[in-house]
C-alpha cells in the first residue's frame, strides 16, 4: 500500500510537471483509484480470512491469492496507462535537454 501511495504521488507530480491534458488526467486518476481500491479490498480480504481461520486451508489460500491477483491486474493496467499518458511528453521533454 505504501509503495502504491508513493507511486501515485510520483505520477501526480510528473503529470503536473509535464502539463498533461484533461483526458490524460482522467486516465491517471482512474488508474490510481483502481490500484488503491484493489489494494484496500485485498487488505480487507486478508484480514477477513485471518479472522475466519488460523489453519491452512485451500479455500483461504484461493481467497488471498485471487485478491492479490486483483492488485496485480490493476497495477499492470495502471503501469500501461502511465506509460501511454506520461511516456510521450516525458520523451519529448528529455529530447529537448
Ligand atoms: N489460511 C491460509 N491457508 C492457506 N494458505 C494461506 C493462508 N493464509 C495465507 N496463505 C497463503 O500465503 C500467502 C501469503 O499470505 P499472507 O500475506 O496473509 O501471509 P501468511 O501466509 O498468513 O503468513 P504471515 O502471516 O506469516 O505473513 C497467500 O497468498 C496464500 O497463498
Amino acid at each position: 500500500m505504501r509503495f502504491h501511495l508513493f507511486a501515485a504521488a510520483l505520477v501526480i507530480v510528473m503529470a503536473l510537471l509535464l502539463d498533461i491534458d484533461k483526458n490524460g488526467w482522467l486516465w491517471l486518476i482512474a488508474s490510481i483509484v483502481g490500484v488503491l481500491t484493489s489494494e484496500m479490498f485485498n487488505s480487507a480480504i486478508e484480514r477477513a480470512v485471518d479472522l475466519a481461520t488460523a489453519e491452512r486451508h485451500p479455500v483461504a489460500k484461493a481467497a488471498k491469492d485471487i485478491a492479490a491477483g486483483a492488485v496485480l491486474v490493476a497495477s499492470l493496467g495502471a503501469a500501461a496507462i502511465g506509460l501511454i499518458v506520461l511516456g510521450p511528453p516525458l520523451w519529448h521533454w528529455l529530447a529537448q535537454r
